[in-house]
């Protein structure tokens, strides 16, 4: 099956030309000049609008189990919303849960998954439990494709690991190739000024943001950097929030000690006036780090452009408002922490472009390139060059649309960007060489998005 997709502006990572994309079966054989082919099965008529490799969402969690319930989207419905909003693979986290080891867990995560992704998957692994069983067990988790491990600063009792945890991890880490992500949030004293809040009878969803200050997620961030900085382990902070952790990231990266970091869009749009909205609509908002003051923003966007942000993730992680928010009620804390998001990325990240903060080849690096080559897909992902995989976007910049949950696809019933107007839309989405999107419709299937196991050996020294 031949497909050409003409008339567009292929958009990479490295430029943007005038040109057609030729896809043969599952990938890209041809970037040729306009109508030089013209032999297809199927042409898709791109005129007027940007032809951009498909989005690579590196932090989701689908079916997550969180504060006792579990994040709403499944495999299945998140990654066909990924799909609407042009994001062609997803890289989710296995969670170990304590007294489980991590070749258990993988398992577990791939008896979620397989069989039911629209869009290409793959997996990190978060550590919960630091001990000489699962330090042995990061080998064979690389060996599967599974060669980037989360820790957690946060989250004393459930996730938490110690500095000590951290070291020996990241030790192994170093001694492996392997890369540690890291939730970089002072947990220890985030609990101290969470019960202090309770015993003063601050319940209200915005003491999440208050009892979670910038300093915390700097101090954190700092100590995870000089922690990886005494093991020779690569690092990635993960939802990277607040000027504090983007300024230990800048100046660890200044250093030329290899430290990479992303942010999400909720804290480039959103702020800690959405968690103080009236009664327990800020509910809808409460994800870790929490949202900050505005002024943050500014320097998360300069910090894209000076890649010291290079990455944009969703940490998409939704949670029903009217029956799982709502167990924190009473009590700020007991709101599961996260947010949706996994649908709006791209598009969101295209308003970045109208206003000038990035261009549209930054917009693709950020999205798609960089998050392919940091994780062990690039050459299959990322590009729209001759042997990748024909995971393409055409997206139309002209057109405007209205986010709302009455229109999203994500499984769950509230929009944390209701009422936002856009401006771009996904018109046609191939995933490896299928149409998953066109004409306002999915036409995918579950099954149809492929495990993808991730290989960094080519970085290797
Ligand atoms: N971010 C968040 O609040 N929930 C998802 C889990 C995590 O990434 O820490
Ligand atoms: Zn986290
Ligand atoms: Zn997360």
């Amino acid at each position: 099956m031949r497909t050409i997709i003409t008339g567009g502006t292929v958009v990479n990572a490295t430029g943007r030309a005038h040109a057609d994309v030729v896809v043969d079966g599952e990938v890209i054989t041809a970037v040729t000049a306009p109508g030089l082919i013209t032999e297809a099965d199927r042409t898709i008529d791109a005129t007027g609008k940007y032809v951009i490799p498909g989005g690579i969402d590196a932090h989701t969690h689908m079916e997550m189990p969180f504060g006792g319930t579990f994040s709403h989207d499944t495999f299945a419905t998140g990654t066909e919303a990924a799909a609407w909003g042009g994001t062609t693979t997803i890289i989710d986290f296995a969670v170990q849960a304590r007294g489980t080891s991590l070749l258990a867990t993988l398992d577990k995560w791939h008896a979620k998954a397989d069989g039911d992704c629209a869009v290409d998957y793959g997996f990190h692994m978060i550590i919960s439990e630091v001990d000489d069983g699962s330090l042995k067990e990061m080998r064979p988790c690389i060996d599967a494709g599974v060669n980037s491990f989360k820790m957690f600063m946060a989250y004393p009792g459930v996730f938490y690991s110690t500095d000590g945890d951290i070291l020996r991890a990241m030790r192994r880490a170093t001694e492996t190739g392997s890369m540690i992500m890291m939730h970089a949030e002072n947990g220890i004293a985030i609990d101290q000024l969470v019960a202090q809040a309770l015993a003063e009878g601050r319940t209200a969803p915005v003491e999440h943001g208050l009892t979670r200050p910038p300093e915390l997620e700097g101090e954190a961030t700092s100590r995870a950097i000089a922690l990886a900085g005494v093991t020779g382990a690569p690092l990635y902070i993960v939802h990277l929030s607040a000027r504090h952790a983007l300024e230990a990231v800048a100046a660890a990266r200044n250093t030329g000690q290899n430290v990479f970091a992303e942010t999400c869009p909720q804290y480039l749009y959103l702020s800690i006036e959405d968690m103080a909205k009236p009664g327990f609509e800020g509910a809808k908002y409460v994800a870790s780090p929490p949202l900050r003051t505005r002024d943050h923003q500014a320097d998360l966007w300069r910090g894209l452009r000076t890649n010291d942000l290079s990455v944009v993730s969703t940490d998409h992680c939704p949670f029903c408002f009217e029956d799982q928010k709502v167990l924190g009620r009473d009590d700020f804390s007991k709101i599961p922490n996260g947010m949706p998001g996994v649908e709006h990325r791209m598009d969101l990240l295209h308003q970045g472009v109208v206003a000038g903060e990035i261009t549209l080849e930054r917009w693709v690096e950020i999205s798609s390139t960089t998050p392919a080559r940091m994780f062990g897909l690039a050459g299959r992902k990322g590009t729209i060059s001759p042997g990748a995989d024909a995971d393409v976007v055409v997206y139309d910049p002209a057109a405007t649309q209205t986010i709302s949950a009455l229109t999203h696809h994500m499984n769950v019933d509230y929009s944390a960007y209701e009422g936002m107007e856009i401006t771009g839309r996904v018109d046609v989405v191939l995933s490896r060489g299928s149409v998953v999107i066109a004409d306002g419709a999915f036409h995918g299937k579950p099954g149809h998005g492929r495990f993808l196991k991730r290989d960094l050996s080519q970085y290797l020294l």
